[in-house]
């Protein structure tokens, strides 16, 4: 019997330098920032804006953005059920192990697999997490139409697209949830002060 691939032949080694330490070193509580929504609803926007904010304040974050990585680590992912599933899971969880505040941006559509990430990253001392929710409505996405997907989903050149034929399933439970204030979109500036308000608030922003 082949032995290739036998998870039994497979050990953990362990590092000496702990993640306590790494977060001394860098002044911050390593942590995920997981932001969902359709495509268009503003992630990368608030991602990309959340990372400067962070970066004048001297800590030090990185966007895991679930088209960037579909260009390397995930290239060979599609956008069926499992693939959604399978893309960035590990590896956000990996970067908050670093010290890092990973920002998660992707659309991550169904419900089942926002309470496996909240099972992934359980305890807020350790790997926190904040959850963003960016309820935006399908109609002011589709609207925004930045790579003109949603009209080539309309027509059916695009199968299986979130919010179109394919569903979205807003989460049951999320710390921040960005919305329309009287049917205005928030600067991206206020959503990122948001944000970081937040994350002061329960010390993520010191270690
Ligand atoms: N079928 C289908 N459904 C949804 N989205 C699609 C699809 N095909 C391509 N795209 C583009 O891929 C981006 C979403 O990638 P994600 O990794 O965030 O999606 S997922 O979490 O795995 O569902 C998404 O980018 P964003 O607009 O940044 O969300 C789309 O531009
Ligand atoms: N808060 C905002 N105010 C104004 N325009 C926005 C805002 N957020 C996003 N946009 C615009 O909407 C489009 C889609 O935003 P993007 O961040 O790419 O969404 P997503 O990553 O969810 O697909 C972009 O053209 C962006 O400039």
């Amino acid at each position: 019997m082949s032995t290739v691939g036998n998870p039994a032949n497979i050990f953990w080694h362990e590092n000496p330098v702990g993640k306590a330490e790494r977060e001394k070193l860098l002044n911050q509580h390593g942590c995920v920032v997981w932001i969902t929504g359709l495509s268009g609803s503003g992630k990368s926007t608030l991602a990309c804006s959340l990372g400067r904010e962070l970066q004048s304040r001297g800590k030090l974050s990185y966007v895991l953005d679930g088209d960037n990585l579909r260009h390397g680590l995930n290239k060979n992912l599609w956008f069926s059920p499992e693939s959604r599933t399978e893309n960035i899971r590990e590896v956000a969880k990996l970067f908050a192990n670093a010290g890092l505040i990973c920002i998660a941006s992707l659309i991550s559509p169904y419900r089942k697999d926002g309470d496996a990430y909240r099972a992934l990253l359980p305890d807020k001392k350790f790997i926190g997490r904040v959850s963003f929710f960016m309820n935006m409505p399908l109609q002011l996405c589709e609207g925004r139409n930045p790579r003109g997907l949603y009209k080539l989903a309309r027509v059916g050149k695009i199968k299986g697209f979130t919010g179109i034929d394919d569903p979205y399933e807003p989460p049951l439970s999320c710390e921040i949830e960005i919305q329309l204030k009287d049917g205005v979109v928030p600067t991206p500036n206020e959503m990122a002060g948001q944000v970081v308000s937040y994350m002061e608030d329960r010390g993520f922003l010191e270690a």
